[in-house]
């Protein structure tokens, strides 16, 4: 068993057990009452590389990163920073996350919220819309392509972005011929964990131009977007890098000075 297929199975433990005590009925009205969700997109095309700043507590990884007791305050010091987006983990056993934490952070932050789990079910995408997420996370390789393709239009008809993350080549043909619009290149492999920040530039190619590409995973600093840049990123997706240093706002504002730099060419 893979790290990829034992958090997919905690996963859907858990999916079971909320689905047993809130229905969809109730979970759509929930979601039918939030203010419409904003769009990234044209941000994420506009000028510079817009980073999306983590709130990540743990990983299978690493283990513990971060104490994290203010999810809220620690998205608006992202956003003060200039992230252009805020992504919160959401998975509770493997990241220590919760859709409570993202209720905390879109009560905070006006930028697009990116609910960052493994969603498996359409009533994971209600869920996050109903938390006020903006955007969904969906992982090629959890997913079947009829679930992939579904699980796209479901997000769209519920107003979600979906952001569509691969890790390979055949990956990223299945995500393009499914009709993702925002592609994520993970440079951490999701069976080894390890991280290989050359994934990126040698997938990006195989993605068409129009299409959105953000570099997730291994971002140190301000050298690696220039370098994410250059391979061809819009979007770098930040975690770790984040929660371990002493000062967001600043870390997030060197990587989006980074990311302006006139020497990065735009691409769309
Ligand atoms: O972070 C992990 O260890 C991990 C393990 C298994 C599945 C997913 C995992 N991380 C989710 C992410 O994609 C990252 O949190 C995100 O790309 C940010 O990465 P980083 O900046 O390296 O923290």
């Amino acid at each position: 068993m893979t790290v990829l297929d034992d958090i997919l199975a905690g996963v859907r433990e858990d999916l079971a057990e909320r689905q047993a005590q809130v229905s969809l009925d109730d979970l759509k009205l929930e979601a039918q009452r939030k203010p419409d969700a904003k769009d990234p997109m044209p941000v994420f095309r506009g000028d510079g590389i817009a980073v999306i700043a983590e709130v990540k507590r743990s990983s299978p990884s690493k283990g513990e990163l971060a104490e994290i007791t203010d999810p809220a305050a620690l998205s608006g010091e992202y956003e003060a920073g200039g992230a252009s987006a805020i992504s919160v983990l959401t998975e509770q056993r493997r990241f220590n996350g919760s859709l409570d934490d993202l209720r905390a952070v879109r009560g905070r932050v006006d930028v697009p919220v990116l609910c960052k789990d493994f969603i498996v079910s359409s009533y994971q995408l209600w869920e996050a819309r109903a938390a006020g997420a903006d955007m969904a996370l969906l992982i090629v390789a959890a997913l079947e392509q009829e679930a992939l393709v579904s699980l796209i239009e479901r997000a769209h008809s519920i107003g979600l972005c979906p952001l569509v993350e691969v890790h390979d080549e055949e990956e990223t043909r299945r995500a393009v011929d499914a009709g993702a619009q925002l592609i994520g290149v993970n440079n951490r492999n999701l069976k080894t964990l390890e991280v290989d920040r050359s994934t990126f530039a040698r997938i990006a190619p195989t993605i068409p131009s129009n299409l959105v590409r953000v570099a997730e995973s291994g971002v140190r600093g301000p050298h690696d977007v220039i370098e994410f840049a250059r391979a061809g990123a819009d979007v770098v997706l930040v975690g770790e890098t984040l929660v371990t240093g002493r000062d967001p706002r600043a870390s997030v504002a060197d990587l989006v000075a980074a990311g302006s730099h006139p020497a990065i060419q735009q691409r769309h």
